[in-house]
């Protein structure tokens, strides 16, 4: 496969495992699974599943103990502004900077000129609804909105692939559903290519084409789940999606009640 055709991830058949206290211990077993342009893929699973070990090992800070991670052709390449990650922590911005100055620095260590990248990063912040926040620091903003600004910062740079973890997982339940709505728009709008940690049901089937369920430790996908055919609740096949993947959760024991959804 070449160019357009050849996928923008293929995840093959990759095990990882940390070194604690002088043993390696298995993390992950087999995450195989594959990620198309524009597609949306959410790595869905119960806690200690391996979920943010794979999601760094595609943004290539772990490197895999066997198999591959394929990144548009390269094979195991280290990080890249070609892979923009937003986490879960509030603290991913310089707090020196300011909220424009933290998206113009992301778009000029990538070599773009600086009108160029405060045109660039004018126009994302805007579509985060961050117009009027432009002067300020990150520790004046709500972490919702220090969210966005990351989110804005990843999707200024125009990355192959976006990828995040969790990154609602610390707000509250109002603001992450407000967020989830706005992140699915934009990136339906900008046809991002979109790898997601989540532990949310209802989160994965919002936003995802489709679902990839880690279970077992070390973790092996479970299942991948075809979610692209539903907008929304009211979507025939919604409900049945939805139960499908609270019973793989159920599978592995996931205490449901503990599960944000
Ligand atoms: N830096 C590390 N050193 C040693 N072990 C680690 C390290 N990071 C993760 N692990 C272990 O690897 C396994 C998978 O962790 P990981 O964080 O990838 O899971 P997860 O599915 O993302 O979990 P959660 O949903 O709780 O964030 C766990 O058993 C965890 O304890």
């Amino acid at each position: 496969m070449n160019g357009e055709d050849a996928p923008a991830l293929l995840v093959d058949h990759v095990a990882i495992g940390y070194r604690r206290r002088g043993r390696f211990v298995p993390a992950v077993a087999d995450a195989a699974f594959e990620v198309r342009r524009g597609e949306k893929i959410m790595l869905l699973g119960p806690s200690g599943s391996g979920k943010s070990t794979v999601l760094k090992a595609v943004a290539g800070f772990l490197r895999p103990s066997s198999g591959r991670v394929v990144v548009d052709g390269r094979v195991d390449p280290g990080p890249g502004p070609d892979r923009a990650v937003v986490f879960q922590e509030f603290d991913q911005l310089f707090p020196w900077r300011t909220v424009l100055g933290n998206v113009v620095h992301a778009l000029r260590v990538t070599g773009v000129d600086r009108a160029t990248a405060r045109r660039r990063a004018v126009e994302h912040l805007r579509l985060m609804g961050l117009e009027d926040m432009l002067d300020s620091h990150p520790h004046q903003l709500s972490g919702g909105m220090k969210q966005r600004v990351a989110i804005a910062r990843a999707l200024a740079v125009d990355p192959l692939m976006l990828l995040m973890d969790e990154p609602f997982g610390a707000l509250d339940a109002q603001t992450r559903g407000r967020l989830q709505g706005e992140l699915a728009r934009i990136v339906a709008r900008t046809r991002s290519t979109l790898l997601f940690v989540t532990h949310s049901i209802d989160e994965a089937v919002l936003l995802g084409d489709r679902v990839v369920v880690l279970a077992g430790r070390p973790s092996h996908v479970a299942e991948i789940v075809d979610v692209s055919a539903l907008d929304g609740p009211d979507a025939p096949g919604f409900a049945g999606a939805r139960h499908r993947l609270r019973s793989l959760l159920a599978e592995e024991g996931e205490i449901l009640d503990g599960v944000y959804e």
